[in-house]
């Protein structure tokens, strides 16, 4: 290296520190919720990106919480199966056998890996779902439709699609002062017995806003909420993101997700994030640099 290009190294690495070490400090002991979503997943390379992420977070002092999706690695498990995927306002239609299928998916195999990429980087992830310590109970969701024909309002019968209604916090308390790292799968229970399938961002949200946590960070595979013209909005109030939904800005899949957020906003969560997960290390850029990464969501 010439003694310039050594020079310069230098002064952008100590730049990179001068500018973290005041954002580790602002969350130290603080909750991150993190939810990862299947379609930032199924890369190794990218996969142990983020499990190093956790990991330095977790060794910066920040209590961080993984709650992690899987839609796509469900449907092509359903197909390897021969059963169909079906979905009804952005959910999955849940019977018996995909149920099974879902649990095995998600609490199964995806939950260990997430654990194992964790634990390869040194730390000690631990990997639960709902039904774990009691943690989160659900009941069958009740979504409602508004018949494009008859304009008459339906409520849509998913299966056992559910939704968060009790989440006791115990045993994350404890694990937050332990050396554990929580990495939970968006299956729970209900009190009648079932065993139900949840949307992992309402999940998320579900739980971040029971800790009252200072980030939920949705790591999707776009670069946050984008403008009409495809641009990045680095940053949106309540209202601003009620106005893109209505106005029809915010579309599709991201409707659902940017409701989250606001739910989250409402049950006492301090910020909101939606970021690229297919951008290595994003959930540090997002947390530890002044301008971050994607689009954060403020009341
Ligand atoms: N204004 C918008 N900004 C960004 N993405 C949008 C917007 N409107 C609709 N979308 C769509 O939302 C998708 C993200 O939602 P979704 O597919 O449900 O994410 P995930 O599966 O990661 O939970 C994007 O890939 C994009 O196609
Ligand atoms: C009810 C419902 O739709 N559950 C989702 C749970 C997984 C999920 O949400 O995964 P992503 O975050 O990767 O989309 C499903 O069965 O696909």
């Amino acid at each position: 290296m010439t003694d310039q290009a050594e020079t310069d190294r230098f002064s952008h690495d100590a730049g990179i520190l001068a500018q973290a070490l005041p954002y580790m400090q602002r969350y130290e002991g603080k909750t991150v919720v993190v939810k990862y979503g299947g379609h930032a997943m199924g890369d190794l390379k990218l996969g142990q990106a983020f499990a190093r992420d956790i990991a330095l977070l977790k060794q910066s002092k920040v209590n961080p919480i993984v709650v992690h999706g899987g839609g796509p690695q469900i449907a092509s498990m359903l197909k390897n199966l021969g059963i169909e995927s079906k979905f009804e306002g952005g959910l999955r239609v849940t019977d018996q056998r995909t149920m099974e299928v879902v649990e095995m998916v998600l609490a199964g195999s995806i939950n260990k890996e997430i654990v194992a990429l964790i634990n390869a980087e040194g730390e000690w992830a631990i990997g639960l779902c709902g039904k774990d310590g009691n943690m989160v109970f659900a009941r069958k969701a009740e979504k409602k439709v508004i018949d494009p024909n008859s304009h008459i309002e339906r409520v849509l019968d998913l299966g056992f699609v559910g939704e968060p209604v009790e989440v006791d916090r115990t045993l994350l308390d404890l694990l937050a002062r332990s050396e554990m790292i929580p990495v939970i799968a968006p299956v729970a229970p209900g009190r009648d017995g079932n065993t139900y399938n949840i949307n992992a961002d309402t999940f998320a949200g579900a739980i971040a806003g029971s800790l009252g946590a200072k980030r939920l960070l949705f790591l999707t595979d776009v670069p946050g909420v984008l403008d009409k013209d495809g641009k990045l909005i680095p940053e949106l109030t309540v209202r601003d993101a009620k106005a893109l939904i209505a106005d029809g800005t915010i579309s599709g899949g991201m409707i659902p997700k940017v409701e989250t957020c606001l739910e989250a906003l409402d049950n006492g969560v301090e910020g909101v994030v939606i970021l690229n997960g297919k951008q290595p290390h994003v959930v540090l850029v997002e947390l530890f640099t002044e301008f971050g990464a994607g689009t954060l969501i403020v009341r």
